[in-house]
C-alpha cells in the first residue's frame, strides 16, 4: 500500500480513533505516523485482517497496538442508542491477545500498551494488560490473576498462552482480535503447533493481523491462521529494491576467525558508539565470552568506559528482563555499553541509542541477520552493523547471496591491528583459561556448541562444515587441545597438530578448578579412578592366567582329538588298500578285522600294564 509523506500527520489518519487515543497519540511525542501505521491502522480498526511486512525499527507495534486498543475501547466505551451503556466483559473472558515468539519481547509490548495506557482517562473503565510468559510466574498464580484483576489484553509467548488458555476458568469467546508479532517465527516448526492450538479455540469471527519485517518467509502457512480475506501491506526502506532501512549501514568484514575477538575488541575500543548488540552462535559461547570479557577487557572500575551486559536463553526469565532493563537504562554519555547475546535478542527488541550491532558469525537463518542488524537504525536513527566472514573461504560468499534477497553489504577493511597485539592477547586469553579448570571445560562446551550450530546453516553451500577452519577457531575459542568430535576428520593430517595439542602440553591430571570444592571431589575422582585402573589391571591379569590355563587344556583336548582322527584316518587307509587288493574276499576282510581287533587289544594292555608299573 503506498502512502505519500505529506500525508503522514496524524490528522490524516484515515480512521477515527476513540478520542481518548487520538489524545495520548498527540501526547506521546510522534509529530507524524510511520507509513506502516498509516497503512495498517485503518485496516485493522476497520475489521480486516492484515499481513503487514515493514523494515525494522519502522514502528509496527502501534501499528497494531492502536487497532487493539481500538477495539477494546470500541467494546468497553462505545454507548449505542439503541443497547445503551456496553456489558461489562465477563470475568474470565478477554477482548484481545497478542503473541510473540520471545519472553523481552512480549514484555517489551506490553511496555508500549502501557504507555498508551497512561493517557486513558481515570473516569473510563481502566483498560489492563497481563503478560503470560513462562517461569516468571506459575500458570495458576497467573490464572489467579486474570481472574481478580480482569485484564482485557493478554500479552504471551505461544506455550505459556496455551496452558493458560487450557484452564476451564479461562474463556476466549469474547476475544475479538488476534496479533502475531514476528508471524515468520511464530508459524514456523518451532511454534506453529502451539499457535494452531490457540487460534483453533478463538472464535472465528475475530480479527486477526500477522506482522514482521520477513513475513514473506511464513509461505502459505499465514492462510493456516484462519483469517478472513486479509489485506497485505507492504513498507519498504526509502531506496528500491532495499529490505534494511535506508539509515541503517551494514558491512561485512573479512577476517581470519583467530582474529574475531582481538578485533572486537579493537572495534569496541576505537569505535565511537553508545549501545552496541554483539551476537554470537550459542548460549554457552556468550557465557563463556562475557566471563573473559570482564576480566580480560574490562577494567571493572567506575571509571571503566565500556560495561558488558549479557543475556541468554539460559538465564531465568527474571534475570533475562533484568539485563534487557540495564541495558536500555544504561547512560549511554558516561559509558559505551556492550550487549552480549544470541538470537533471543535478534527480533523485535527496541532498545533506544544502539547505533552499532556486530555479529561474530552470521546466523544460520538468513532472516535472522535482516532482525539482527535492524536492532540498530531504528525510526530513521542511524546504525552500523558490521557481520564478521572467514577469509579465504566460502562465507566471503554471503554479502552476494543477502544482496539477492535485498540486503545491500559493503565490504570494510580490518581495523589496524599489530601482530604482538593479538600475540599479547592471545597469551593472556591462555593464561586466564590456564587459571581453572571450568573455564577449559566451557570453551570446549562453547567451541563444540558452535560447530554443531555451523552445521545447521540453512545456505549450507556458503557454509560449508566440510571446510570449517577448525583449528583456527579452536584458538579462538581459547582452547588448549582439540576436543574429540566427528568433524575431526575434516581436519587435513598435514594440518593437525600432535596429539591434539594447540600450544604446550598440559598435564591434565594437574589443571586444577579455581573452585576448592570441586577440585576437591576431582582429586578424589582422579585417585579413585587411579585406583580403579589398578584393580582392574590386576583382574585383567589374573583373567589372563585362567584363561591360558583353559586354552591349554582346550589345546591338550584338541591334539587328543587330532590324534584319533589320525589313527582313524590311517586305519581306514589300510583298509581300503586291503579291500582294493582282496576285493570280493570276504574272508580276508574278517581276518583283516581280526588282526586289527587284536593288535588294539596288545596296545591296551600295554598301556595298562606301563599304568599298573606306576
Ligand atoms: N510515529 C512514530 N514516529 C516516530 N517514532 C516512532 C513512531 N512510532 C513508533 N516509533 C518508534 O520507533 C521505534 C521502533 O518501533 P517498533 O519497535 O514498533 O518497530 P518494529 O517495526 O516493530 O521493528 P522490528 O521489526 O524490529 O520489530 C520505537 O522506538 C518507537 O518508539
Amino acid at each position: 500500500m503506498e502512502t505519500k509523506k505529506g500525508s503522514l500527520s496524524w490528522d490524516n489518519l484515515k480512521y477515527e480513533l476513540n478520542p481518548w487515543l487520538q489524545e495520548a497519540i498527540r501526547s506521546m511525542g510522534y509529530p507524524t505516523m510511520t507509513p506502516v501505521q498509516a497503512s495498517t491502522i485503518p485496516l485493522l480498526s476497520g475489521n480486516k485482517d492484515v499481513v503487514v511486512e515493514a523494515v525494522t525499527g519502522s514502528g509496527k507495534t502501534l501499528a497494531f497496538a492502536m487497532p487493539v486498543l481500538q477495539k477494546v475501547s470500541e467494546r468497553l466505551y462505545s454507548v449505542n442508542e439503541e443497547e445503551g451503556t456496553p456489558e461489562k466483559v465477563k470475568r474470565g473472558h478477554m477482548l484481545a491477545i497478542i503473541l510473540s515468539p520471545t519472553r523481552e519481547l512480549a514484555s517489551q509490548i506490553q511496555s508500549v500498551f502501557n504507555s498508551v495506557l497512561e493517557y486513558l482517562p481515570e473516569d473510563k473503565e481502566p483498560i489492563k494488560t497481563q503478560l503470560l510468559v513462562g517461569s516468571l510466574s506459575g500458570v495458576r498464580e497467573d490464572i489467579d490473576n486474570f481472574l481478580n484483576n480482569r485484564p482485557q489484553i493478554l500479552i504471551a509467548t505461544p506455550g505459556r498462552m496455551l496452558d493458560f488458555l487450557s484452564s476451564n476458568y479461562v474463556k476466549t469467546t469474547s476475544v475479538e482480535i488476534a496479533i502475531l508479532d514476528e508471524a515468520d517465527k511464530l508459524l514456523d516448526f518451532s511454534f506453529e503447533k502451539d499457535i494452531t492450538n490457540i487460534l483453533k479455540r478463538l472464535p472465528k469471527q475475530r480479527r486477526t493481523g500477522l506482522f514482521s519485517a520477513t513475513i514473506s518467509s511464513a509461505g502459505d502457512t499465514i492462510f493456516r491462521t484462519g483469517m478472513n480475506n486479509p489485506v497485505r501491506v507492504a513498507v519498504k526502506s526509502k531506496s528500491a529494491h532495499n529490505s534494511a532501512p535506508s539509515s541503517l549501514t551494514i558491512s561485512y568484514l573479512p577476517i581470519n576467525p583467530e582474529h574475531k575477538l582481538t578485533t572486537l575488541i579493537k572495534l569496541l575500543d576505537d569505535y565511537k558508539f553508545k549501545k552496541c548488540i554483539v551476537y554470537f552462535p550459542t548460549c554457552t559461547g556468550v557465557k563463556y565470552f562475557y566471563n573473559m570479557f570482564e576480566r580480560l577487557v574490562s577494567k571493572g572500575g567506575d571509571d571503566d568506559h565500556v560495561k558488558f551486559v549479557s543475556l541468554h536463553g539460559q538465564l531465568s526469565t527474571k534475570a533475562r528482563l533484568r539485563a534487557i532493563q540495564s541495558f536500555s537504562d544504561g547512560d549511554a554519555s558516561l559509558k559505551k555499553f556492550v550487549l552480549m547475546t544470541t538470537d533471543v535478542a535478534a527480533r523485535g527488541i527496541d532498545i533506544p541509542d544502539v547505533d552499532l550491532v556486530i555479529q561474530i558469525d552470521p546466523p544460520t537463518d538468513p532472516d535472522v541477520f535482516l532482525h539482527r542488524c535492524g536492532r540498530t537504525g531504528r525510526a530513521n536513527k542511524v546504525g552500523q552493523a558490521i557481520v564478521m566472514l572467514n577469509i579465504d573461504s566460502r562465507e566471503e560468499e554471503y554479502a552476494g547471496f543477502m544482496e539477492v534477497k535485498g540486503i545491500m553489504m559493503k565490504e570494510m577493511s580490518l581495523p589496524p591491528i599489530s601482530t604482538k597485539y593479538h600475540e599479547d592477547f592471545q597469551k593472556r586469553f591462555r593464561q586466564y583459561v590456564l587459571q581453572d579448570r571450568s573455564r577449559h571445560e566451557l570453551a570446549i562446551k562453547s567451541y563444540v556448541g558452535f560447530v554443531r550450530y555451523y552445521t545447521k546453516h540453512i545456505a549450507s553451500s556458503i557454509f560449508r562444515y566440510q571446510n570449517l577452519p577448525y583449528i583456527p577457531l579452536a584458538k579462538m575459542y581459547g582452547l588448549l587441545r582439540l576436543p574429540k568430535m566427528p568433524e575431526s576428520k575434516f581436519i587435513p593430517n598435514e594440518e593437525m597438530p600432535e596429539d591434539a595439542w594447540l600450544g604446550e602440553v598440559i598435564d591434565m591430571d594437574k589443571f586444577a578448578y579455581a573452585d576448592p570444592l570441586k577440585e576437591k571431589a576431582r582429586l578424589e575422582n582422579l585417585e579413585a579412578e587411579k585406583l580403579k585402573k589398578i584393580q582392574d589391571a590386576k583382574k585383567r591379569k589374573e583373567f589372563k592366567i585362567k584363561n591360558e590355563a583353559w586354552s591349554s587344556k582346550t589345546e591338550t583336548k584338541e591334539s587328543k582329538q587330532e590324534r584319533r582322527e589320525k589313527m582313524k584316518r590311517k586305519r581306514e587307509a589300510i583298509e581300503k588298500q586291503i579291500n582294493e587288493e582282496s576285493s570280493g574276499d570276504e574272508q580276508a576282510q574278517e581276518d583283516w578285522k581280526e588282526v586289527v581287533k587284536t593288535n588294539k587289544k596288545k596296545k591296551v594292555s600295554a598301556v595298562q600294564g606301563s599304568f599298573d608299573d606306576l
